[in-house]
């Protein structure tokens, strides 16, 4: 068991979702998207703080879905920035502890499993920096000016959040990055360019990322397969 802080990316724009509102505020199964994704780690007694980074436009929003949903200690609201990187940035200065475990997880991912949590936060601890992924299952190309190139599929891994991280490995990956302008997809890459070891903890395919309007169709089938095999 491994304690750790977390901090929950909130403050997108949700521009590929075409919703009306930011996506985190969609309703699955009658709770926004955002209170799914923050009740697997309000209720995970490893977990000792979160860090929500919000978009300050929509800091009352938020306040009201906190108090709504009766979050009632260890979550902060923090104000992100225009990439999800400088948001990652502000949420690691607002970590009450410099210390220990630190894990940056996508808002719009709430389907991550507690098993998956265990042996990442392990690892993270273990190694230094470890991040969720699934192998991929298609053929992936790439395309150049100088034609298609087909990648070797046994190699390739989906990296998903949560990501996990010593805190001082990942602020040092952080600060790099900024002083040398890299804006990275994912907090790992930051680490990756530091030449320090990051390891792979196998997740679930599952754990997607409501990214288009097809992904909200997706989340509620495995909300269903989810609610039917607990009634089993
Ligand atoms: N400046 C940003 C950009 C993104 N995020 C968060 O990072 C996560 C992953 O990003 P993505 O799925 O791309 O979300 P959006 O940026 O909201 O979507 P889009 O790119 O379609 O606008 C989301 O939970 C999003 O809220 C963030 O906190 N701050
Ligand atoms: C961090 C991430 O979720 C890993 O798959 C992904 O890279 C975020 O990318 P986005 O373009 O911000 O959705």
């Amino acid at each position: 068991m491994v304690p750790y802080q977390i901090i929950i990316l909130a403050a997108g724009q949700g521009k590929r979702m075409k919703a009306k509102q930011n996506k985190q505020f969609i309703s699955l199964e009658n709770k926004p998207l955002i209170v799914h994704t923050l009740d697997v780690f309000y209720n995970d007694p490893n977990c000792t703080l979160i860090n929500l980074v919000i978009n300050p436009n929509e800091q009352s929003e938020m306040e009201n879905l906190l108090a709504h949903f009766k979050y009632t200690n260890k979550v902060s609201l923090v104000h992100g920035g225009v990439e999800r990187q400088d948001s990652v940035y502000q949420g690691l200065k607002a970590c009450a502890s410099k210390d220990g475990v630190v894990l940056i997880h996508d808002g719009a991912r709430p389907f991550v499993k507690k098993d998956s949590l265990e042996r990442l936060t392990e690892q993270a601890e273990y190694i230094g920096a470890a991040l969720l992924a699934v192998p991929v299952t298609d053929t992936i190309k790439r395309k150049t000016d100088s034609g298609l190139t087909s990648l070797n599929r046994n190699e390739l891994w989906a990296a998903q959040t949560p990501q996990a991280f010593h805190f001082s490995i990942i602020e040092k990956a952080h600060e790099h990055a900024k002083k040398t302008g890299y804006l990275g997809t994912d907090d790992a890459s930051l680490v990756e360019r530091l030449g320090l070891p990051v390891e792979i903890v196998q997740g679930s395919y599952d754990n997607i990322k409501l990214t288009t309007p097809e992904d909200v169709e997706k989340a509620q089938a495995i909300l269903k397969k989810r609610s039917m095999n607990k009634g089993e």
